[in-house]
């Protein structure tokens, strides 16, 4: 069972208060991670997966603290992250993408039938992964974070291209990750996917936490109302 802790960061970017004294948990469960365009999710999600070290404030996985652990110490720790672009290998194929994340951590390379079905995707594995359409090359990238046995699952806008029956199938198997312990995160745009599947939704505007709560009580706030129409 992993828990994530962000504990009074701030990030920022000369004039620009990205990320202003953020406070939240992610345990296990699914949690979102919601808010309008420039609110600061991407840039927590730095933070918390070791590519930008916060002005102020620090992260604790487990109750040990992170902060100054590299991407690649984070990820040997457990944390595992996808990318709102897309950061598969395009010349190999969907299987050869997962082998490649699979060797990695010296696991056999026959695991990637396994991680390729359970997300999904078994119909494209002989296929060169820049072929393949969005919605399945976002699925490898969960398959090739899934092949790293990770604690923490950060997942940054993961239903963009998929559709409606896809969606749903993709919030099931988020389910299934998070019951088995994993505290999965999510950044995402899809109102239906957060509402329905999160356990706890986390809401950000201009940098700052607005309200924490599960998803009724997110979407009942007036300040979301607000900060979403503008
Ligand atoms: N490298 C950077 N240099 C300067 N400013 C940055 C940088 N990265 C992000 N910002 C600024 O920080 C703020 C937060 O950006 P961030 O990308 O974290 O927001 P976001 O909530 O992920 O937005 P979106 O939903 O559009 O992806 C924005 O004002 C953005 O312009």
């Amino acid at each position: 069972m992993s828990t994530v802790q962000v504990e009074g960061v701030t990030v920022r970017f000369g004039e620009v208060t990205a990320v202003d004294d953020v406070t939240l948990t992610a345990e296990p469960g699914v949690t979102g991670l919601i808010g309008p365009n420039g609110a600061g999710k991407t840039t927590l999600f730095d933070v918390v997966s070791g590519l930008r070290r916060p002005s102020a404030g620090r992260v604790l996985l487990d109750g040990a603290d992170i902060t100054a652990k590299s991407p690649h110490q984070r990820s040997r720790a457990g944390v595992a992250r996808t990318f709102q672009r897309l950061e598969v290998f395009g010349s190999l194929t969907v299987r050869e993408n997962v082998v490649v994340a699979l060797e990695s951590r010296r696991r056999s390379p026959r695991l990637a039938e396994g991680l390729l079905d359970r997300v999904g995707i078994a119909r494209f594995a002989a296929n060169q992964a820049d072929t393949v359409p969005t919605g399945a090359a976002r699925l490898l990238e969960l398959a090739r974070a899934l092949a790293t046995e990770p604690r923490v699952l950060l997942l940054d806008e993961p239903s963009s291209g998929l559709d409606r029956a896809e969606t749903d199938a993709f919030g099931e198997l988020l389910r299934e990750l998070s019951a088995e312990g994993r505290a999965v995160v999510l950044v995402e745009h899809d109102m239906d996917l957060v509402m329905g599947y999160c356990d706890i939704v986390h809401v950000l505007n201009l940098g700052r936490l607005l309200v924490s709560g599960p998803p009724d009580v997110v979407r009942a706030h007036e300040g979301v109302r607000e900060a979403y129409l503008g």
